[in-house]
């Protein structure tokens, strides 16, 4: 009988152990806040100074705290980690506050934070500084960009829309008023459409104008018709849709002066026109050429192309610009587009050099970390911009019927925007019923 019972204790244990083992694989979500987390909270809480202190992470105290942290028998001044100010639990992580003494940095914490995610075995150890003088490290317990699933807070509000998840748990936005104009890289079936597709999902609730340029004849963007108000499939077409966008900016900025204001966003609510969101797939469609007449073309294209990008932002127009590669072998023009783009997303890439394109400006350090961004991970992006922060994030897997959906549901916040009229993809009517939508764009007089 007693052989019995440790026999089955034994056997309780083990498959406790092994349910245990299968559910922090396998269920992550749940692992964690029945195991990680306390776990984690209680390896934190009790060997944080020593890590501090190995770390390099300590400094001695100045003044009243020297006295007061001085150790009275031995008459010596204990050097000090930084003050832990708050620790809030999440359900991908611990978030804990921390107040640096003077002498530390944010920059010493990011550092050392690969040592830290090793001495409290989590994930992914984030230092953002929150305000001067006081950071927050964000650890999250497992892989969060395995299996993307976005913080049910997370909805567009503004000129901000949740595209992906950031590797501390955190939501990634575009956020078109900080960065307004954007260029998102990656080689064949990085993500890139997926990117897309995931902000015009969220864009279409907001009260915007969604103008489209895909010059793959149209096959990404054209199920999207319902809510855009433009759509250019060829670049001929394009080039006569950049031409009317920069006529639009021009008496946008007349507007603006007429009202003594600088900013669209300055304008009385009742006269600003509707913000507009450009959305380019695949860029260099738009700089190849291959005859002289062509040339034409695309002089005239990369010279709307800068306007827009260099002073478009003042009149509530945007750019977001998608490609496998944007660097000086498109030609003329192509690098002085991109230094117009501040908001990078670079998505795997084949080469350093196309990484190094999209980052080496704003986020050096970023750039091996979009190198090494596996082919087993489509979704997955480093995003920069040019404040020099960067994030590794992953879209969320979205269908085309989803984006589809949602362009039809909002199709009604299309703004009335009379000089796109010409561009305005057609939606056959029995597109309305349920099934693939099949758009042809009117043809364009020019
Ligand atoms: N976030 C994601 N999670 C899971 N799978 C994804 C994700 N993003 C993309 N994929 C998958 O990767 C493949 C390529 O994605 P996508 O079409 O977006 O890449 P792309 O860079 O636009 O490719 P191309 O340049 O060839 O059009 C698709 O099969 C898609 O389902």
């Amino acid at each position: 009988m007693t052989d019995l019972s440790v026999w089955l204790e034994a056997t309780g244990a083990l498959a406790g152990a092994g349910g245990l083992g299968y559910a922090k694989y396998r269920a992550p979500r749940v692992y964690w806040p029945l195991v990680g987390l306390p776990v984690t909270w209680g390896r934190f809480s009790l060997s944080y100074r020593s890590t501090m202190d190995v770390c390099g992470l300590t400094v001695h105290p100045s003044g009243l705290r020297a006295f007061m942290t001085r150790n009275v028998a031995r008459r010596e001044v204990q050097p000090v980690p930084p003050k832990v100010r708050r620790v809030r639990p999440t359900s991908t992580g611990l978030r804990v506050t921390l107040r640096l003494p003077a002498g530390l940095e944010p920059a010493d914490l990011a550092a050392s934070s690969e040592r830290l995610r090793h001495a409290w075995g989590v994930h992914s150890v984030t230092v953002v500084e929150t305000k001067p003088g006081f950071v927050e490290l964000r650890m999250t317990g497992y892989d969060v960009l395995r299996r993307v699933r976005m913080p049910r807070k997370a909805r567009p509000h503004g000129m901000a829309v949740p595209v992906a998840l950031r590797e501390d748990g955190t939501a990634f936005e575009r956020d078109y008023r900080k960065a307004p104009m954007a260029l998102t890289l990656g080689a064949n079936q990085s993500g890139k459409s997926m990117y897309l597709r995931s902000l015009i999902k969220g864009l279409a609730e907001l009260p915007v104008g969604l103008v489209g340029v895909d010059c793959k004849r149209g096959v990404e963007q054209s199920a999207f018709a319902p809510r855009l108000s433009a759509l250019a499939t060829t670049p001929d077409q394009a080039a006569s849709l950049f031409g009317v966008l920069v006529v639009e900016m021009e008496e946008r900025f007349d507007l603006l002066n007429l009202h003594g204001v600088s900013d669209l966003w300055e304008l009385p609510e009742d006269v600003r026109p509707a913000p507009l969101i450009v959305l380019v797939d695949e860029v260099s469609e738009l700089f190849l050429i291959s005859s002289r007449k062509d040339e034409e073309r695309r002089e005239r294209l990369v010279t709307s192309l800068i306007r827009l990008a260099q002073m478009a932002r003042a009149v509530g127009i945007y750019l977001e610009i998608c490609g496998q590669r944007f660097g000086s072998d498109l030609g003329k023009g192509a690098t002085m587009l991109r230094a117009q783009l501040t908001g990078r997303v670079v998505h795997r890439v084949n080469d350093k050099q196309t990484a190094e394109m999209g980052l080496a400006d704003v986020a050096p350090e970023a750039v091996h970390v979009a190198s090494l961004i596996p082919m087993e991970r489509p979704g997955t992006a480093v995003a920069a911009d040019a404040s020099g922060g960067w994030s590794k994030i992953r879209t969320p897997e979205i269908s085309k019927a989803e984006v589809v959906v949602a362009c039809r549901e909002f199709a009604h916040l299309v703004p009335d925007l009379p000089f796109l009229d010409p561009f305005r993809p057609t939606v056959p009517v029995e597109a309305s019923a349920d099934g693939p939508v099949l758009v042809k764009p009117r043809p364009v007089t020019e």
